[in-house]
């Protein structure tokens, strides 16, 4: 849309990085910082087809690789899921993302971006 394509002050990358930073802070352990490695995690690449993870989103988010909230939101989730596939639920990493996962979505809910927008405008 015009609107996608005039967003030439970076407003999208503004409202992206600063739910990152909020997003970020939750993970305390640095579990999601970066990508996991098969040394950390056995088998995890065989296991784990689209893995995902903080650092890896904040190279998107710099090289406008989302077109919007919702984009980001799908790699947010999916970065959870695959910990909640990969674990099993007595561990830390499966507690941390669930926790995570909750935390992004109240984030990332309809009402907190209506908000972001207005705030914007
Ligand atoms: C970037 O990923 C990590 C970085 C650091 C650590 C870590 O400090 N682990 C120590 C806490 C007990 C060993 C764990 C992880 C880690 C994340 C994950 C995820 C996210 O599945 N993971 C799974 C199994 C083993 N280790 C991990």
């Amino acid at each position: 849309s015009a609107a996608v394509k005039e967003d030439e002050h970076g407003i999208l990358k503004q409202c992206l990085l600063y739910i990152q930073k909020n997003l970020q802070k939750k993970d305390v352990n640095g579990f999601f910082a970066y990508p996991v490695n098969d040394v950390i995690a056995p088998g995890y690449s065989s296991i784990i087809q689209h893995p995902m993870d903080f650092s890896t989103m904040l190279s998107k988010i710099e090289n406008d690789e989302y077109r919007s909230v919702l984009e980001y939101k799908k790699d947010f989730v999916l970065m959870c899921n695959n910990a909640m596939t990969y674990n099993r639920p007595e561990t830390i990493y499966y507690k941390e993302a669930k926790k995570l996962l909750h935390s992004g979505m109240k984030l990332l809910s309809k009402e907190k971006l209506l908000n972001m927008k207005r705030n914007l405008v």
